[in-house]
């Protein structure tokens, strides 16, 4: 199942290049509002309209200007006129921000400095009514409530499992709403990467599978592409429904829209009534964030009005042209990143390295060495005591220290020689575990940068085995580090 072979008929083909979502200081909307319907169809999770003010031009507050109060919807956009009149009118608003392709793919970027603030600031507010949401246990919920009970899709839908098919689920949504003449999701689609732009590993073919290195992953991977085509055989294939099959033709129409769900959704609580429901949501614009396991901000759920609100961590400083990001895993390794999202990180904090043998290493001494402070699900680098420029210690470092075998054992100190005998000895696991690979970490650098037209899944199984390598590499590094200077 090349990627690049995939006959998608999807908008997104077309118009990726054009991705150009430009925000500014001011509110918003690069889409046509959309009119959620009314009544009759808004059966799955009912909205109340929002009390909005009396209409003012009133300008939005820019990254600067952080609103009067916070959270208030009604105190940082002019209440539309035709709000009143159409009930459940909403659009996206952001501020200080611009969408723009960058080395992951599209991301969002700062488009003003910021000076560290106090509290958290907002730059984006969503509205639930433009997010499709299906809710991960029973009473199965959804929303919009687009899908007529008795529609093929609904069964299909409702014939899955809740709790572990959430991927499916919302895969299938998505696609029912690519299909409603005047769905919000028609238009932001051209927004979404097509299956060529899009480096899950669901897309990928058997020998990009392989190019992982790694035979569990490319394993699980194939098990996952199973699963998916299963699905669609089941559901899309010629004893059902005509009018169905043309939500997804080909097995690929569905896979790329699964990739979408998996790599997109954004898990938040929901509480509906006196019901607290976990939910799976595609959440358009905030779904442009890019990864970082240090972000500058997080997403905020905001109750009361049912808006997400993406903010800016308290405290931090950013600059024009920096990348907004979320920490979409935290506690997870490139494994699994892999599998969801399709990228994985040199400097994950959360890697582990399977030692076998005895050695161990004194763990204080090597906090101490590297500046690490903190407990275990928390280390941090502790700056404030490493020398200007020190840039050694990153999230290998951390995972470092989670993952090599450490001793400790209360004020008893290391023993010289025994320490450097457990370094040699991890060490030499290390070694013997790069040795296994058939490439090593320059071959795999050579063979990315003489990639120019490669497809972006081939390009992320080689990554992804070539931060495998860095990491062992640097955790390698780190031991001769701390043999030298570990005090006694
Ligand atoms: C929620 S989307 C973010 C927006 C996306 N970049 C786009 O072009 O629309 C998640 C996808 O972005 C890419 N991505 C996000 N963070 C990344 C990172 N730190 N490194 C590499 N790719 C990343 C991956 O392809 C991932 O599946």
């Amino acid at each position: 199942m090349a990627s690049s072979s995939l006959p998608l008929h999807h908008p997104s083909h077309c118009l990726i290049s054009n991705r150009q979502l430009k925000g500014s200081n001011y509110g918003w909307s690069p889409l046509p509002r959309y009119t959620v319907p009314t009544k009759d169809a808004v059966k799955g999770i009912r909205i109340q309209p929002i009390k909005a003010k009396a209409a003012t031009e009133a300008p939005p507050f820019s990254l600067f200007q952080p609103p009067e109060a916070e959270g208030s919807a009604s105190e940082l956009e002019p209440a539309d006129p035709d709000f009143y009149k159409i009930g459940y009118v909403r659009s996206m608003r952001a501020y200080g921000i611009e969408f723009k392709e960058g080395p992951d793919g599209f991301g969002v970027y700062a488009s003003k400095d910021v000076e560290p603030l106090r509290r958290a600031r907002v730059i984006m507010e969503i509205p639930l009514e433009l997010m499709l949401t299906v809710s991960q246990k029973l009473p199965w919920m959804f929303f919009p409530d687009i899908v007529p009970v008795g529609h093929p899709i609904f069964d299909i839908i409702n014939s899955t499992d809740p709790e572990t098919d959430w991927d499916l689920r919302l895969a299938c949504l998505l696609l029912y709403a690519f299909d409603r003449e005047d769905n919000f999701w028609q238009l932001y689609g051209d927004f979404l990467p097509s299956a060529d732009e899009c480096p899950s590993l669901l897309l990928a073919s058997e020998e990009e599978l392989s190019e992982l290195q790694n035979p569990n992953l490319a394993s699980t991977m194939r098990e996952q592409q199973r699963r998916a085509l299963k699905f669609w055989e089941k559901n899309w294939h010629s004893g059902v429904p005509l009018k169905i099959k043309r939500l997804a033709r080909d097995p690929e129409r569905f896979i790329w829209a699964l990739s979408m769900a998996q790599s997109r959704c954004i898990g938040m609580q929901m509480r509906i009534g006196a019901l607290v429901q976990d939910a799976n949501m595609l959440i358009p614009y905030a779904d442009m964030l890019n990864h970082s396991f240090e972000p500058n901000c997080f997403f905020h759920w905001r109750f009361k009005d049912r808006m997400l609100e993406v903010m800016i961590n308290a405290g931090k400083r950013i600059k024009k042209g920096d990348e907004m990001t979320v920490n979409y895993m935290s506690g997870q390794q490139n494994d699994l990143l892999m599998q969801r999202y399709g990228f994985s990180s040199p400097v994950n904090p959360w890697d582990v390295i399977q030692f076998s043998g005895n050695a161990r290493i004194h763990l204080d001494s090597f906090l101490s060495v590297f500046n690490i402070s903190g407990l275990p699900e928390e280390y941090y680098h502790n700056s404030r005591l490493s020398n200007d420029g020190d840039t050694f210690v990153d999230g290998a470092i951390i995972a470092a220290a989670r993952t090599l075998s450490t001793w400790s054992d209360g004020d008893v100190p290391p023993i010289p020689s025994m320490e450097r005998r457990s370094v040699k000895e991890l060490q030499e696991e290390c070694r013997q575990m790069l040795a296994v690979y058939p490439t090593n970490s320059k071959q795999d650098q050579k063979i990315l940068d003489s990639m120019s037209d490669a497809s972006r899944t081939l390009e992320a199984a080689i990554k992804y085995r070539l931060h495998r390598k860095l990491f062992v590499e640097k955790v390698m590094q780190a031991l001769d580090i701390y043999q030298e200077r570990m005090l006694f």
